[in-house]
């Protein structure tokens, strides 16, 4: 599991090992340089003699790219530093002029020259270009060291000279080619603990992260600003509880309802589903699918779309009957006043007599006020501004999908649900701070029809461990976050790196399962 922690607990960790004078800047600049040193082999075959730029900003985060440049300095790579703030950090910026990198102030009116070493304050100086100076700068680097801003950023982006530096680099990206930009501990300018990216933003395509990930790293939409994620341990000891995790591979097993022995069909679990209508067969169809291919014992189906569903998958036992959970809402037309009453009926049934429920697309706006954390919303940006709407909040759908965890959370609070919300990154929000953060899907699967497999997939999962989801209010959000990682991979292994289609998802799941859990 990925852990990432927020920056409140990242300093408490790292307040007794300051106090106890552990180095931990030097630690930070060391795997910086490590990882910047690797990428230069990569792009040049060499350290000595590859071009280095420093992005660097007033605080500690600066201070950890000049020891890292320093040391790349060290191994004969050419540094510049260009100093985006009028006081930088002291001990960093000697350290980069003892090695013979060179420091350029920016503001308003361009570089201004060589900063002195020692007090940190770079003061105007002789020499320097202006202008397209620092484009050409930037342009000609191998890589660039983002070190403007980490965990003390506050936010909507890097505000500032440091923020005429990030624009500078996004001109001299998009025109082509352009250096690897590697961020130091967080990429800057991104919202740190709640994943947002608005104004200027630093876009990388490495960033090396110090004692743990941050969640910013691991939400949408600044997770895409992160590019690969490097986390480097610097000896911190931090809380039990993280503030949003991302399941991997290893997690699956432990999580997956896989059948014991004795196992027969009841026992495995049977989903009741309440998908599909006359005008939406297809959700009812692969919904089913989503859920067979996950493995669960039994699907009861009940809706309009019975000869459908038979017709795709004749194990189906069509009608009502006992069931562990339910698959509630996918394909459900707003006027099939029919099969809304069966959804209500079995939300109802679900929340008074415990068991699971997965409420997607048509079941949404059929939510009783108030459900226990077993109830699994499953919106995607549009819907949940729908849902929030309904209940007297002023939000559109570009304000879910500019700041998803803030919305997914407010979801949770107003209905007492666990909330999947369906993105490039989907995040899921239970109870006592249950926070996951799912990147697992190729963008092809933003298809028609997606979303209704993986209502599927998590239904099977939660019929598998109905008890326990209900006894455990945290389980439900692991397993939501089990189920996207599953959907995302089968969407990966259905054809890799190419179309596929939401039936093709469904048939996919299986291996990936197999893959996940087998022996
Ligand atoms: N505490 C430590 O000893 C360690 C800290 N480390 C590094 O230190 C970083 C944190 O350093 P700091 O606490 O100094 O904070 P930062 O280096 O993140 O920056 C804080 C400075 O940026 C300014 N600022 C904040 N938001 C801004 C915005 N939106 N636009 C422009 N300027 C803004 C603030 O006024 C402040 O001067 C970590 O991310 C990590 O890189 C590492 O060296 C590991 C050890
Ligand atoms: N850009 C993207 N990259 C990866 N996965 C995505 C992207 N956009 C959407 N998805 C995923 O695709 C699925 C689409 O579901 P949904 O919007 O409910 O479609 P439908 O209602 O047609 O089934 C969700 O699982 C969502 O997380
Ligand atoms: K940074």
């Amino acid at each position: 599991m990925l852990l990432s922690f927020d920056p409140d607990d990242v300093r408490a960790a790292e307040r007794p090992l300051l106090a106890a004078g552990v180095p931990l800047m030097d630690r930070a600049a060391f795997a910086l340089a490590v990882h910047a040193g690797h990428v230069l082999r990569a792009v040049r075959g060499r350290v000595g003699g590859a071009h280095v730029v420093l992005l660097v900003g007033a605080g500690n985060n600066g201070g950890d790219a000049l020891h890292a440049g320093a040391r790349l300095a060290r191994r004969g790579a050419r540094v510049t530093a260009l100093l985006a703030a009028p006081q930088v950090h002291a001990g960093g910026l000697a350290a980069l002029t003892a090695a013979h990198g060179r420091t350029l102030r920016v503001g308003a009116d361009g570089p201004d020259g060589d900063a002195p070493a020692g007090d940190g304050r770079a003061a105007d100086a002789s020499g320097g270009g202006r202008g397209g100076a620092v484009a050409d700068l930037l342009a000609s680097a191998d890589v660039v060291l983002d070190g403007l801003l980490g965990i003390g950023a506050r936010g909507g982006g890097v505000r500032g000279a440091g923020g005429e530096l990030v624009d500078a680099l996004a001109r001299v990206r998009a025109a082509g080619g352009g250096p690897v930009v590697v961020a130091v501990d967080v990429p800057s300018g991104i919202g740190v603990a709640d994943g947002t990216a608005a104004g200027a933003v630093v876009r990388a395509d490495l960033t090396v992260t110090f004692g743990a990930a941050k969640p910013g790293l691991l939400l949408p939409p600044a997770a895409e600003a992160a590019g690969a994620v490097e986390t480097v341990d610097i000896g911190l000891t931090l809380p039990a509880r993280p503030a949003v995790a991302r399941l991997e591979t290893g997690d699956a097993a432990d999580l997956w309802p896989v059948p014991g022995g004795s196992a027969q069909k009841y026992s495995r679990g049977v989903l009741g589903v309440v998908a599909g209508s006359g005008a939406y067969p297809g959700a009812a169809v692969l919904s089913v699918s989503g859920a067979l291919g996950a493995g669960v014992g039994m699907v009861r189906y009940v809706g309009g779309a019975g000869p459908q569903v038979l017709a795709a998958h004749p194990e189906v036992v069509v009608g009502e009957g006992r069931v562990q959970a339910w698959v509630l809402g996918s394909g459900v037309a707003p006027d099939d006043e029919t099969q809304r009453d069966r959804v209500r009926a079995a939300l109802a049934h679900a929340v008074d007599h415990g068991e699971p429920a997965v409420a997607d697309a048509g079941a949404l706006d059929l939510l009783p006020e108030r459900v226990p954390a077993h109830v699994v919303l499953t919106p995607h940006a549009g819907e949940l501004a729908t849902l929030l709407r309904a209940r007297g909040d002023d939000v559109a759908r570009a304000d879910v999908e500019a700041a998803p965890l803030a919305h997914a959370r407010r979801a949770h609070d107003l209905t007492g649900a666990t909330v999947l919300l369906k993105g490039a990154v989907t995040v899921v929000v239970g109870p006592h701070g249950a926070v996951y953060a799912q990147g697992d899907a190729p963008a092809w699967l933003a298809t028609a029809g997606a979303g209704d497999v993986l209502g599927g997939v998590l239904g099977a999962v939660l019929a598998g461990r109905s008890a326990d989801a209900v006894a455990d209010p945290t389980l439900p959000a692991a397993l939501a976050a089990l189920a996207a990682l599953v959907h995302g991979r089968a969407a990966h292994a259905a054809n890799p790196g190419g179309p596929v289609a939401a039936s093709a998802v469904a048939a996919a799941v299986p291996g990936v399962v197999r893959a996940l859990v087998g022996a």
